[in-house]
Formats: structure tokens, sequence, C-alpha cells
């Protein structure tokens, strides 16, 4: 499933051409045992035969692609991103910047159509509703992946992570990200600036960093750009390959501390590489603000001792806004028993 090879220009690196692919029509108990291990090995898989109709994400695409194709002055009535609403090369309070333009909402209809009525134009119940129809998929789907994954854990109650979600207080997001082409890109001295000599000229539409809620959801059309960091080694970039009709899946923060670091909040970015746009289409699975979010107890052993103290999503949320986007966050909350530890090793 997982193919290795070395790179002809750089043999002193190991190089990934396939990332674990699960298909969901598999039988359940399978399905578990392959997610598992793609969420312990890279925090990340292929999901196909997903079950979301292709209609739906068809028809969310073209209202996105009309979206972002209006000119700035109406786009700019969904904002300012303050941290939702409609953004442009700006990401966060803190100075990042990136090569796209991007539409960040709660993942609820009354948020959508409040922000979405703005915009005018066409009849916005439109986007409105494909865009909620979207939404309510993608989070179903969220769901089952994390029941799944709590199958496959072998945990007391397979919903632990789900109901989080499920919860009617759930700070899920949506995101839609839109990378304009080379040519069509307003300003092309937005390109950041990147420490690594390999990524000298690389264009940067969404810079590294972990995602910090439970689980991500993606979809992209047809054009490439997003990139895993290789668990081996931090300076090689696994270039995912682009597939409109798979999901791409992720764990994120809380899901690596409530798996006492069992799964890996996997690092990524999005490169602008092509000469045409791309457009992802992202839910963020989240739990609600107040939900304290600490290591199941069947997680912790001997082996593996307690590493991340409890902490609630307002706290986690409430820190990270006031983070760079690439900053490792959930290193700052470690548990007292785990930095003693990372202390002796020194
Ligand atoms: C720079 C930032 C943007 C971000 C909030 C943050 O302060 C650090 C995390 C960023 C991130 C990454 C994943 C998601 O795209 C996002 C919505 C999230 O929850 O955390 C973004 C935040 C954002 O764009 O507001
Ligand atoms: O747009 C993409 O492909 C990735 C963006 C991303 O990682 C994010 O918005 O958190
Ligand atoms: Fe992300």
């Amino acid at each position: 499933m997982v193919a290795i090879s070395l790179s002809p220009e750089n043999n002193d690196r190991t190089v990934f051409s396939d990332l674990p692919a699960i298909d969901l029509s598999w039988k359940r108990d399978k399905v578990g045992r392959l997610m598992v291990k793609a969420c312990e090995e890279f925090g990340f898989f292929k999901l196909i035969n997903h079950g979301v109709p292709k209609e739906v994400i068809d028809r969310v695409e073209s209202e996105s692609l009309e979206f972002f194709a209006r000119p700035a002055a109406e786009k700019q009535r969904a904002g300012p991103p303050n941290p939702l609403g409609f953004g442009s090369k700006k990401i966060g309070f803190n100075g990042d910047t990136g090569d796209l333009e991007y539409l960040l909402l709660h993942a609820n209809r009354p948020a959508i159509y409040q922000k979405v009525r703005n915009i005018g134009g066409r009849d916005p119940n439109i986007f409105s509703n494909l865009l909620g129809d979207y939404v309510d998929y993608t989070k179903d789907l969220a769901c089952d992946l994390l029941e799944i994954m709590g199958e496959g854990l072998g945990l007391e109650d397979r919903n632990s992570f789900s109901k989080l979600v499920r919860d009617g207080q759930s700070d899920s997001l949506v995101r839609l990200n839109h990378y304009p082409s080379y040519e069509s890109s307003v300003d092309q001295r937005l390109t950041a600036v990147i420490k690594s000599k390999e990524d000298k000229g690389t264009r940067i539409g969404f810079g590294e960093h972990s995602d910090p809620q439970l689980l991500t959801v993606l979809r992209s059309n047809d054009v490439e750009g997003l990139q895993i960091q290789s668990p081996l080694d931090g300076n090689v970039w696994i270039p995912v390959k682009s597939d409109p009709s798979a999901f791409f899946v992720n764990v994120g923060d809380a899901l690596q501390a409530m798996t006492n670091g069992r799964f890996v909040s996997v690092r990524h970015r999005a490169i602008v590489t092509a000469q045409r746009s791309r457009l992802s289409m992202i839910f963020f699975a989240t739990p609600s603000l107040q939900t304290r979010i600490s290591p199941l107890s069947e997680m912790v052993t001997i082996e593996n001792p307690l590493r991340y103290r409890p902490y609630t999503w307002a706290e986690y949320k409430k820190m990270m806004y006031s983070l760079r986007l690439a900053s490792n966050r959930l290193e700052l909350f470690q548990s007292d028993c785990k930095k003693e530890s990372m202390a002796l090793m020194r």
C-alpha cells in the first residue's frame, strides 16, 4: 500500500511515492485496522468510495468557483476574517501570508447563511444551501471515520471521538481555499520565503502547520498542491497526488492528544505549482468550546505514560490564535511527566 523509493537526484533521502489509500466499501474491521495504522504512521490517508454524492461535491465546487470569481469588493462583504469570513493572503492574526483567498465559516447552516447573505449577487440561498449540504455530508463522514477509528483502537466507547463532533455545540469549521494560478495571481511578490534549500522557489499557498482540531476531511479539484511532511525527515515534503473523487483525511492536534500521541497530527502545507487554479473544500471536525480534551485513560499505559495535560478547546483555541501558523502548539500542552522524561533524555 505504501511504496518507498529513493529519489534519483537525492539518494540520501527516502521519498514516498504512494500514501495509504482506504476504501470505505471494504469490510469494517479491515478499514478500522488500516485507518489506525495510517493514523499512527502518517496521520494521513486517502479515502475512496466515501459515499458523499458526486453531485453534491460538483455543485458546491462550481458555486465556490463562481464566488471566488466575483469582484473583490463583493467577496469582502463576507469578511474581514476575524477569524471567520472571507480572507485574502493574510492567514490568522500574526503575520502569516499565503497565495490564496478563502472563506472560513462555522460549519452550521445559520452561520453559513448569515455570512453568505451579505455577499449579495445571485440568490445567496443557493450557495448557502449547497455549502450546508456539503457540511452535513462531510460532518457525517468525519463522525463515521472517528467511530471506525474508535473501533479500530478497541475503545470501550467507540463514540468517544465522534460524540464530540455530533454535539450540537461543536465548533466545527468549513473552509474553502482558492489558490489562483500563477498568471492570475494579483501580487506575485507575496511568495513566502522558505528556509530549506530544496524549497527555494517554492511558492507557498498555505504554509506548513498542523491542524488544531480532531480530524480534517479535505477534497480538492484535480490540481496538485497538498504536501505532507515525511514522518522520517522533516525536510522532506511528500506531494499528495490530486484525486477529485477522493477525500484526504488527516489527524489533528486534539486527536493526537486524546490518543496520547498514538495518532500523529501531521504537518502539511499547500504549494502553488500550477498554471491552473486550485480549490480545496475542507471540513474541520471540532469539539465544543467547553469540551475538556485529555488522553483517554485506555491510551495511557506504562509503556506510553501520560503525554498531555487536559485542556479545554476554548483554551487551546485562544492560545492557537496568539501563535504563528507553523508553531508546534501541542508541545505547550505536554504533561509534567512527559516534560520530565524529555529533560532526562537531554
Ligand atoms: C495563523 C493561524 C491561522 C489559523 C489560526 C492560527 O493562529 C494558527 C492555526 C491556523 C489554522 C490551521 C488549520 C485551519 O486552516 C485553521 C482554520 C485552524 O483552525 O487553525 C487555521 C487558522 C485560521 O486560518 O484562522
Ligand atoms: O488547501 C489545502 O489543500 C490545505 C489547506 C490547509 O491545510 C488548511 O486550510 O488547514
Ligand atoms: Fe491544514
